[in-house]
Parts: structure tokens; C-alpha cells; sequence
């Protein structure tokens, strides 16, 4: 291996209690909310043709005027306990609300800047609003920071003078002391998401990155931190020159899924996902697909079944109230997580062949695989292949504790019967009672 200083610090998954929950989430929420908002990803009657959040980089708009944004925002009527209601009904174990996005207006008080909250109509701070109402839920919450600071003076997106590398300095500190004071402000935050660190400014920072991510753990131990931290000394990101992930996570699937388990090798991950097809602020036309309630939980199943979470994105309107579409999707999850959240909760990757009737995942330290049902073949028999250190003992529909008949076939498959009759109109689950072979 490439001797690396600033490279990955562990090779191999985190194994503590604080991981270990998070590995258990299953689903989360992602929640966007910031002066971008107030735009609504239009200006003066054009559209952005563009995620809503990064409209102050449109050449329509000038800074100046997206800047003085903060004089406006004034959401009145803004509710967290309503937010944080409406997350649990969704069956979320963890949120990841945005504190700073790259516009570099805080959405707390923070003493190092006065482009926060305070210089609002609003004046409170939303972060602890947001943090102790969520956490009041059971609700683990998790800090979105974008290192990448538009309005801060001393931001560089490259270090090519000396006087570059100056104003970084600069920089780099006024982003240590921004973290010191979110962790210290609220403790109850189990860990950081980062965004913003993809500029050469960054990549070029490796050993301040390496010895950041180890002064915030060393203020909160068992702090969560993905991949989108930290850069090596040469300037790799997510995995270091070794090929081997910086970070607690991997952070890279962003509005994508892997296709298969290799893809993730090996590592802890979870995909944060957008409603429409790109975006993650309001906006008033959303681009492209609206994904539906039943493409969501089949991301999810996706995502658990191979061994991640998944984390879906809601951009609530400058007022602080969510659109009528992820109003219904999120109570449409959790009527149905209400009935199947076994086979998302505390799951893991299976391991057996996968078959075109859906997702295997299985439950972490037991013998319990649990199927999740969204294509049911016209034969009403769906097929299965254990893997090969596994007999499956029983089969029952989850919803009902209906059994299951099962046929053995060749090669170590069986079918399983569905009820003749019965019809599926919503992705349901299996559960499978296995025994391990001697
Ligand atoms: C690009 C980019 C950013 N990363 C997503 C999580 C959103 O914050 C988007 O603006």
C-alpha cells in the first residue's frame, strides 16, 4: 500500500453501539430549509433549470439580492414538534437537518458570523427547535454543514497565492470554531453530514481534514462522520489512495442506489434521495418525476437489502409548511412501515440470489429472513434459493401471519404458494423462519 498519513485512520466497518444503531436505522429523513427557500427556484418569473437550493449561483440572480435574503425570512408559523409528528408517523429513526447549505446563512445563532438567524425577522434558533423536537420524538438528528461558504470572504474554491492560503487559514478556523459551537449548542447530535468539500481548496486541505474529523470526535465520542469529509494527502476523497473509505460511512449515493452488493464493498453507507428528480429546496415546479409512495418504499427495501439506509429529502417552504405531495408520501410510508417495518428496522444484506418478485433482507442476529414483495409473477408462486447455509422452516405473510405453502424444487429453491385468490395491491412481506445447516 501507497504510506499514506492523512488516509483512512480503520480499514473494515465501525463496530461500536453508536454505529451499530445507525446501521439499524433503515430510513431516514433529509430536510433542506434555508433562503433559497423564500426563491422557490424562480426569479422574477423565470425558473431555475436547476436544484432550487443552488439558485444563487443562476447568473439571473444577483448576489447582492439573494444575499439580503435573511431581512425576509420570517417563518411565523413554524412548528418543529409538527415536523418532527410527522416524521415519526413516517417510521424515520434519524434526521439530517441543514444548518449551514452553501449559501452560508446559519440557521443558528452562531457567534463567528452575524449571517445567521439573528439578522432574520424570525430571530430564533431554529437548529435547537428543530434538534430538541425531533430528539423529543425518539428522533436521532444528525447536522448538515456545507464546508463550502459563499458568503463567508475568506472561502476559496483553490489555494493558487499565498494570500489564497491566508484567507483559508482564516477559513479553516472559522469552520472548526462553526462545529465546536453546534456540538457544544446541541448535544444531543449524533453526527455531522457533510457537503461542499468537493472544490481543490478542500482536497488540498488532506492533513487539516484528518486532524478536524479527530478534534470533533474527540469533543463528542461515537460522533458520526461520513465519507465527504475528509481528503488525503493527495487530494482523494471518500476512499484514500489505498482505496480504503475515510469516514464512517460511505457518502457517495447521492440520488443514487448501488445495483448490487459489491458496489458497496463492504462498507456502511445509506442514499439520501430527492422526491422529484433533482432538488432539494422548495421549489414551486418540481423537475422532472415525482416519485410515488410505492417507488420510495421500494428505494428503502432496495437500500436496506443491501445493506444501507435509506434517506428520504423533504424541502419545506419558506413559511415552514411541507407540499401537499410530501405531506402524502410521508404518511403513506408510514402506513405502511406501520405494518412492515420488521423487515426494514435493525435489517441487514441477506446474502441469497436475488429474484425478480422483490428484496431480501435479513434480520441482524436472527434467523429470520424477511421477503419484500413488489412484483407478484401471474404463477402466484414466487421462487426462492436460500443460501446454501440456510433451510427455510416456515413461510408467513407478515400482515395476517397467514402460512405459506412452499414446494422444494432442484438446486436447493422452492416456490412459495401466495394464497390463491387473494390480491396484492400494495408491496407486502414474507417473513421466512430459517434454521442454519450444520
Ligand atoms: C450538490 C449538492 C448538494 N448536496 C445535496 C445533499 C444537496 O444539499 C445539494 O445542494
Amino acid at each position: 500500500p501507497i504510506p499514506l498519513q492523512h488516509g483512512a485512520h480503520r480499514t473494515g466497518k465501525r463496530m461500536d453501539a453508536d454505529m451499530a444503531k445507525w446501521r439499524g436505522y433503515g430510513l431516514g429523513q433529509f430536510i433542506h430549509w434555508g433562503l433559497y427557500s423564500i426563491l422557490e427556484g424562480k426569479y422574477k418569473g423565470k425558473y431555475y433549470n436547476g436544484a432550487a437550493e443552488w439558485i444563487r449561483s443562476w447568473k439571473e440572480v444577483p448576489n447582492a439580492e439573494y444575499d439580503v435574503l435573511n431581512k425576509q425570512f420570517n417563518p411565523a408559523t413554524f412548528n418543529a414538534t409538527a415536523w418532527a409528528k410527522m416524521a415519526k408517523q413516517m417510521g424515520v429513526k434519524y434526521l439530517t437537518f441543514t444548518t449551514k447549505h452553501h449559501d452560508g446563512f446559519c440557521l443558528w445563532p452562531s457567534k463567528y458570523t452575524d449571517y445567521t438567524i439573528e439578522s432574520s425577522p424570525y430571530k430564533k434558533d431554529i437548529v435547537k427547535e428543530v434538534v430538541d423536537a425531533y430528539t423529543k420524538e425518539g428522533i436521532d438528528v444528525y447536522l448538515y454543514f456545507s464546508i463550502m461558504d459563499w458568503h463567508h470572504p475568506d472561502w476559496r474554491y483553490d489555494l493558487k497565492t499565498k494570500e489564497d492560503s491566508i484567507a483559508f487559514d482564516r477559513f479553516k478556523l472559522f469552520t472548526k470554531n462553526q462545529l465546536t459551537e453546534l456540538l457544544q449548542r446541541y448535544p444531543q447530535t449524533k453526527g455531522l453530514w457533510f457537503d461542499g468539500t468537493w472544490d481543490n481548496s478542500w482536497k488540498k486541505s488532506g492533513a487539516f481534514t484528518d486532524s478536524l474529523e479527530q478534534y470533533l470526535k474527540s469533543l463528542v465520542p461515537g460522533l458520526i462522520i461520513g465519507s465527504r469529509l475528509r481528503a488525503d494527502e493527495k487530494g482523494n476523497r471518500h476512499v484514500d489512495a489505498n482505496g480504503v473509505l475515510m469516514g464512517d460511512y460511505e457518502q457517495g449515493w447521492e440520488r443514487k442506489i448501488p445495483k448490487t452488493y459489491a458496489d458497496v464493498h463492504g462498507n456502511d453507507w445509506d442514499c439520501v434521495m430527492t422526491i422529484p428528480e433533482n432538488g432539494w429546496g422548495y421549489a414551486e415546479k418540481w423537475m422532472g418525476h415525482w416519485k410515488t409512495t410505492n417507488e420510495l418504499i421500494e428505494m428503502t427495501a432496495q437500500c436496506v437489502s443491501l445493506g444501507g439506509n435509506f434517506v428520504v429529502n423533504f424541502g419545506p417552504k419558506a413559511d415552514g409548511s411541507f407540499r401537499k405531495e410530501e405531506i402524502a408520501n410521508a404518511k403513506e410510508i408510514g402506513e405502511w412501515m406501520k405494518i412492515n417495518s420488521d423487515a426494514i428496522y435493525n435489517c441487514e444484506y441477506a446474502g441469497w440470489e436475488k429474484q425478480d418478485w422483490g428484496y431480501y433482507t435479513k434480520k441482524r442476529g436472527e434467523d429470520k429472513v424477511y421477503m419484500i414483495v413488489f412484483n407478484v409473477p401471474l404463477s402466484g408462486s414466487l421462487k426462492i434459493k436460500p443460501s446454501a447455509n440456510y433451510v427455510v422452516e416456515k413461510a408467513t405473510l407478515l400482515e395476517g401471519k397467514q402460512q405459506l405453502s412452499t414446494e422444494k424444487l432442484d438446486y436447493g429453491a422452492s416456490f412459495i404458494q401466495l394464497p390463491k385468490g387473494k390480491t396484492f395491491v400494495k408491496p407486502f412481506v414474507i417473513v421466512l423462519d430459517i434454521k442454519p445447516v450444520k
